[in-house]
């Protein structure tokens, strides 16, 4: 096991709306093991961004352990969290690049969480650096692109830039938050078979939130499905008929 999350559940206190409560994720218990590919499906406003946002703790659960590698997350201080965050890699629907970079220098910026911060402050990179980040882009087939600014850069090649920025950082755990969700089919697809090329080449764990039933039934090899925060399936893709569709999406 290398991730397992125990009885964790989310409530968000709303400040506005009367401090009126949410329950986005209610009593999550599931083990992951090392290596699967795990895709996380159910409808809109039923959990998936916050359950993988609890998992590196970018949303603090209200209950519960998460227990990455035998430290259990939960409760780290913000120093912990992120010497721990190195080994957890994230892809966001929004890529969260730096838009007046070039796709080399966000690239280069996945290995800051192993640098000392002032050496981050002066932008001080080495050639060794310099060179990984460029066989990093060249890893996504971007390479040709490595001196143009992200803004001026599709959807799908910023989404390219932020899987080099993380092959970069050389993580353990591959979290998406719906990293396909902006794309057009095509793109989407192929950005689904580079992280699943990257999963397999690096011998990494992947929890990934789709909105498309076919593309998690195609790239993962395990399936689980929330409804109102609650886990509702956990099962292999070829277990995806009908009734768990129905019980996942109502
Ligand atoms: N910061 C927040 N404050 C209050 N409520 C929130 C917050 N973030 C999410 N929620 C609520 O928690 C529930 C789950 O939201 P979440 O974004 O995790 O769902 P989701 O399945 O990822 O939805 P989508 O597919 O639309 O992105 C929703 O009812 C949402 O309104």
């Amino acid at each position: 096991m290398v991730l397992t999350l125990q009885d964790v559940s989310m409530i968000y206190k709303s400040k506005g709306n009367k401090g009126k409560k949410e329950q986005a994720l209610d009593s999550i218990n599931l083990s992951i093991l090392q290596g699967e590919f795990v895709g996380v499906l159910g409808r809109s406003g039923a959990g998936k961004s916050t359950f993988i946002r609890c998992i590196n703790q970018l949303v603090r659960p209200s209950h519960g352990k998460v227990i990455w590698l035998d430290k259990e997350m939960t409760t780290m201080n913000k120093d912990q969290l992120c010497i721990t965050r190195r080994e957890i890699g994230m892809i966001f629907q929004q890529f969260n690049l730096v838009p007046r970079l070039s796709a080399h220098k966000n690239c280069v910026m996945g290995g800051f969480g192993y640098r000392p911060r002032w050496k981050n402050m002066l932008g001080l990179i080495t050639a060794e650096e310099r060179e990984r980040a460029m066989r990093a882009l060249e890893r996504v087939g971007i390479d040709h692109m490595a001196h143009k600014r992200v803004d001026q850069l599709s959807g799908g090649q910023q989404q390219r830039v932020a899987i080099a920025r993380m092959i970069m950082q050389k993580p353990k755990l591959i979290l998406g938050d719906e990293p396909v969700s902006s794309l057009d089919p095509t793109t989407s697809k192929e950005v689904m078979q580079l992280i699943r090329d990257v999963h397999d080449t690096e011998n990494m764990t992947t929890l990934i939130n789709l909105h498309n039933v076919e593309l998690a039934l195609e790239y993962c090899d395990r399936i689980i499905g929330l409804a109102e925060g609650r886990l509702v399936f956990d099962g292999s893709p070829q277990d995806v008929d009908d009734h768990a569709l129905k019980t996942i999406y109502g």
